[in-house]
C-alpha cells in the first residue's frame, strides 16, 4: 500500500525529502508496512519546473493547489514554501479537504497556529511542525511526549542557526557581519528574508511556539519582547570576555506566579554554562523543570538535512496515527489560560556599559543612580580611558523589569554619561 503526500515549495529543505526517502526506504518499510510516495509537487511556475527537471527530479509538478486538493489519493500535504501567504491559505484549504498537514513554517504557526490547529481538529486531521523549532532537534515532541509527567519552570534556548552561526565566525574567526551572512545564506540556513534571523523575529516565532508545548500558554508574537544580534557591539564581547561570559543570542520563557514572560535577546552567558558551547549552526533548548531538574537538548537548528529529517519523522508520526486511528487528535495536548508575568516578577542580572567622562566623582554618580533604585554590583570593570571618555561595565545583581527601565532611564537622562548597552545576564 502507498501513502500519497504533496509537496509545497522545492527549495532548500523540500529538495531533500526525495534523497531521504530513498535513503530510509528500507527502514521506512519496516515502521510501517506502506511506501511513501510524493505524488505531486508545487512549483511557481513552468521556468521552476524546468529548472528542477534539469536538476534531475522527475516527478508530478503541478502549478495549481487545486490540482492537490482535488485529488483524493493524496493524504498528507507538506508545505516547505514559507512565508504567511499563500501558505496559509492552502494548509487551510488542505485541512479542509481532509488532508493532515506537516509544515516547517514557525511565521505561520507562531502568528496563526491557534486557528490552523482548530481547523485540523474540526477536520479530524493532523497538524505536525516540529520542525519549525530547532531544525534538527525533536524538541516539541519531548516537550508533548516526555514532559507530560513534569512542570517546566524556565526554558532557555538558542534557537537560531543563523544568529548563532554569524556570531560564531564574527568573533572566533573575525568574519565580517556581511560575509557571516552570505555564508549562512549560502548554506542555506537563513530565512529568505534574513531580517527575522539577525533581530531576534525568528527565535521570537520559536518561543512563541515553545510556549504552547512547555507553558500550555499560547504568546502572540508581540507578546514576546525581542532584539536580535545588531544590538551587540565588539565592545560588549570583548567585556564578556574578560568577564567570563560569551554572547549569544537567547530566548527565554519563565514562569513566575503571576504569569510567564518571553523574550530574545543578546545574553550573557556564564562560560561554566552549557549554553556557552553552543556554537555555529548548533541549536540546544536547555529545560529546568521541578521533575528532572536541568536538561538540555542540542543539535542543528538549521540547514537541509536535519530539517527534512524532522519533517519526515512527522509524516511518518501523521502515517502511524491514521494507521492506529488516532488521527484527529492534536500535535500538543497541553493547554491553559495565558498569563503575563508582571513586570515587577520578572528578575534577572543585567550588563552595563556605560561611557562616562574620565574624571574624578564619576563612579560615584554611577552608585547613586544604582542605589537609587535599590540595585547592586556584582562585577565592575573600568576599561582605561583616554583622560577625556571612559567606559564602565558593570554587572549587577538580580533587577525586576521595573528596575531595569527606571536604570536604564536615569542612565540615558544623565548629562554627559552615555549608556552603550544593557543586556540580560543568565546564571
Ligand atoms: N532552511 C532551513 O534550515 C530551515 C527552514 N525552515 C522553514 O522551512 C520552510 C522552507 O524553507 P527553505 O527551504 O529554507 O526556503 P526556500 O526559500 O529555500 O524554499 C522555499 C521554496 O518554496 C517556493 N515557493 C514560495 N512560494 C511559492 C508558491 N506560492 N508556489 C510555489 N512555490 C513557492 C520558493 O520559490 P521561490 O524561490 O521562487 O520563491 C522556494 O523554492 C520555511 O518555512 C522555513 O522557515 C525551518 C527550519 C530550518
Ligand atoms: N533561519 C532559521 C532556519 C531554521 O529555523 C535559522 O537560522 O534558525
Ligand atoms: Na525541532
Amino acid at each position: 500500500m502507498t501513502i500519497n503526500i504533496a509537496l509545497l515549495g522545492f527549495g532548500t529543505v523540500g529538495s531533500g525529502l526525495p534523497g531521504l526517502l530513498l535513503d530510509n526506504q528500507q527502514k521506512l518499510g519496516m515502521i510501517l508496512n506502506q511506501k511513501i510516495v510524493i505524488s505531486k509537487i508545487l512549483l511557481r511556475d513552468q521556468e521552476t519546473i524546468n529548472r528542477v527537471k534539469k536538476d534531475g527530479f522527475d516527478y508530478p509538478f503541478v502549478l495549481s493547489m487545486d490540482e492537490i486538493l482535488q485529488d483524493d489519493s493524496i493524504s498528507i500535504v507538506v508545505e516547505l514554501m514559507g512565508r504567511l501567504e499563500p501558505a496559509k491559505t492552502y494548509i487551510s484549504q488542505a485541512l479542509s479537504a481532509g488532508k493532515s498537514v506537516v509544515t516547517a513554517n514557525k511565521d505561520l504557526l507562531a502568528i496563526h497556529g491557534r486557528e490552523l490547529r482548530a481547523l485540523a481538529r474540526e477536520n479530524h486531521v493532523a497538524l505536525y511542525y516540529e520542525a519549525a523549532v530547532a531544525g534538527g532537534i525533536p524538541i516539541l515532541r519531548t516537550l508533548a511526549n516526555s514532559y507530560a509527567s513534569d512542570k517546566i519552570t524556565r526554558l532557555l534556548g538558542v534557537v537560531n542557526g543563523t544568529s548563532n552561526f554569524m556570531m560564531s565566525k564574527m568573533v572566533e574567526e573575525s568574519w565580517s557581519y556581511d560575509e557571516a551572512l552570505r555564508v549562512a545564506q549560502e548554506l542555506g540556513y537563513a530565512e529568505s528574508d534574513p531580517t527575522n534571523d539577525v533581530d531576534g523575529i525568528d527565535a521570537g516565532y520559536k518561543l512563541a511556539i515553545l510556549s504552547e508545548f512547555a507553558f500550555g500558554m499560547s504568546l502572540s508574537a508581540s507578546e514576546v519582547q525581542h532584539s536580535g544580534i545588531r544590538e551587540i557591539d565588539k565592545s560588549d564581547v570583548e567585556i564578556a570576555q574578560q568577564l567570563g561570559y560569551v554572547i549569544k543570542l537567547v530566548g527565554e520563557i519563565v514562569e513566575v506566579e503571576s504569569g510567564i514572560f518571553a523574550e530574545v535577546s543578546p545574553t550573557f552567558i556564564p562560560k561554566t554554562h552549557p549554553l556557552s558551547s553552543v556554537n555555529g549552526v548548533m541549536n540546544a533548548v536547555f529545560i529546568e523543570s521541578l521533575g528532572i531538574g536541568e536538561s538540555m537538548f542540542y543539535g542543528p537548528g538549521a540547514g537541509q538535512k536535519p530539517t527534512i529529517t524532522s519533517v519526515l519523522a512527522d509524516i511518518i508520526r501523521v502515517v502511524k496515527r491514521m494507521n492506529d486511528g488516532t488521527i484527529g487528535k492534536s500535535f500538543n495536548e497541553y493547554s491553559r489560560e495565558t498569563k503575563l508575568a508582571r513586570p515587577e516578577d520578572v528578575k534577572n542580572k543585567y550588563y552595563f556599559s556605560i561611557e562616562t567622562p574620565d574624571s574624578t566623582g564619576q563612579f560615584l554618580r554611577l552608585v547613586k543612580i544604582f542605589t537609587s533604585e535599590d540595585a547592586s554590583f556584582e562585577q565592575v570593570l573600568q576599561q582605561k580611558g583616554d583622560g577625556k571618555r571612559a567606559i564602565v561595565a558593570i554587572i549587577c545583581h538580580s533587577l525586576n523589569q521595573v528596575q531595569l527601565k527606571n536604570i536604564r532611564e536615569k542612565l540615558n537622562r544623565e548629562v554627559d554619561f552615555s549608556l552603550l548597552n544593557s543586556l540580560k545576564v543568565i546564571y
